[in-house]
């Protein structure tokens, strides 16, 4: 996959990582899209704020790139109150947890990133200050070991998962408030194509915004990082601003199609239709046919190209819909015949 469009942050280069916190929105009216969940938030810290309370534990989960991190940090902008971020692999033992969690202070956000990657000794040890604000330390070790319950200020905690099906249930049933972020579509897209852009301070015409957005994979992220790599182009291949023909001139050389599908995704799709007649196929056969990760696969690519009606999830495997065929310009063998 092209770097510069992976939707993990991880692949970005330093000054791209700067970029993306400059584009952030800090408040929910800053924040495009994903409304009914704004909506709901927006009532919670209300309430919450008025009764002088933590907010309720919150977990987001959806596809990387789509506001999960953004979201954490506006909650606590608009709460008024700090945030301590984490991550699930970074929380190695209990102890780690312990330490974080002594140090919050009313009403304060911790933010566990990749919570579905959690110990089960840490997550275990999260159910009781989840629950009651209360965990039990580990005085000394060995046979003079006891253990003495604290209490902890109250807080909120918010996960952030790419990967909702591997939340245990008990961890899940834990959270008050449960968001799912769905896909943007490019009318969305296009509203935070051209707010970037004036805060990069480049010139942009709506209709190039626009050719941008439909072809960013409904995925915040990717439509900043195509904003970037657009602009070097404009630099120097035109005059700085960004047109539509300069727009598509760089989508193109980014292997970016028409339909906002990547390389990785037109493989993922080849590779189903020509090695495995349209499937169904497993999804380890997949990966191992695109020599792409499995769990990327079915994290990053594959719901997008279900969502676009690419392809198909069924008992027996992925499979290749007609609309995949037509887009690769292919031939459906076999079937129903009736082609002509
Ligand atoms: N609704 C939005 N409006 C404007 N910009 C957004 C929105 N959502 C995300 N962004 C932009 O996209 C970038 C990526 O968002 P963010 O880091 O919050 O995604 P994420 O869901 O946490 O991804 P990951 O799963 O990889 O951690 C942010 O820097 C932000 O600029
Ligand atoms: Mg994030």
């Amino acid at each position: 996959m092209n770097e510069n469009l992976d939707p993990n942050t991880e692949s970005l280069t330093p000054s791209d990582k700067e970029i993306e916190k400059v584009l952030r929105p800090q408040e929910f009216e800053d924040f495009t899209g994903q409304e009914k969940i704004l909506e709901n938030l927006r009532i919670f810290v209300k309430a919450a704020k008025l009764r002088g309370e933590a907010l309720d534990h919150v977990l987001l989960h959806g596809p990387p790139g789509l506001g999960k991190t953004t979201l954490s940090h506006i909650i606590a902008n608009e709460m008024g109150v700090g945030i301590k971020i984490t991550s699930g692999p970074v929380l190695d033992k209990p102890g780690d947890l312990a330490g974080l969690l002594t140090n919050l202070e009313t009403g304060d956000i911790l933010f566990i990133d990749e919570i579905h990657r959690l110990s089960p000794l840490v997550e275990e040890y999260l159910y009781s200050a989840m629950e009651d604000f209360k965990i039990d330390i580990m005085l000394e070790t060995g046979p003079n070991a006891r253990s003495v319950q604290i209490s902890l200020n109250p807080f909120t905690l918010v996960g952030a998962t790419t990967r909702s099906g591997l939340l245990t249930s008990p961890l899940r049933a834990r959270f008050g408030i449960n968001s799912r972020l769905q896909y943007y579509d490019a009318k969305l897209l296009t509203t935070i194509v051209l707010r970037s852009s004036s805060i990069l301070k480049t010139p942009i015409t709506d209709e190039a915004a626009y050719e941008i957005a439909r072809r960013s994979r409904g995925t915040p992220r990717i439509a900043n990082a195509l904003l970037r790599r657009t602009r070097d182009f404009a630099q120097i291949k035109g005059n700085g601003n960004i047109e539509t023909e300069i727009a598509k001139y760089a989508l193109n050389a980014l292997n970016v199609d028409e339909h906002g599908l990547d390389e990785m995704d037109n493989r993922i799709l080849s590779a189903i239709i020509d090695k495995f007649k349209g499937g169904p196929v497993g999804l380890k056969t997949i990966a191992t046919a695109v020599g792409e990760d499995e769990g990327t696969i079915e994290e990053v690519y594959e719901p997008f190209l279900i969502q676009e009606g690419y392809l198909m999830r069924t008992s027996r495997g992925r499979e290749a819909t007609e609309a995949a065929y037509k887009h690769l310009g292919k031939l459906k063998l076999g079937g129903t015949g009736t082609l002509f």
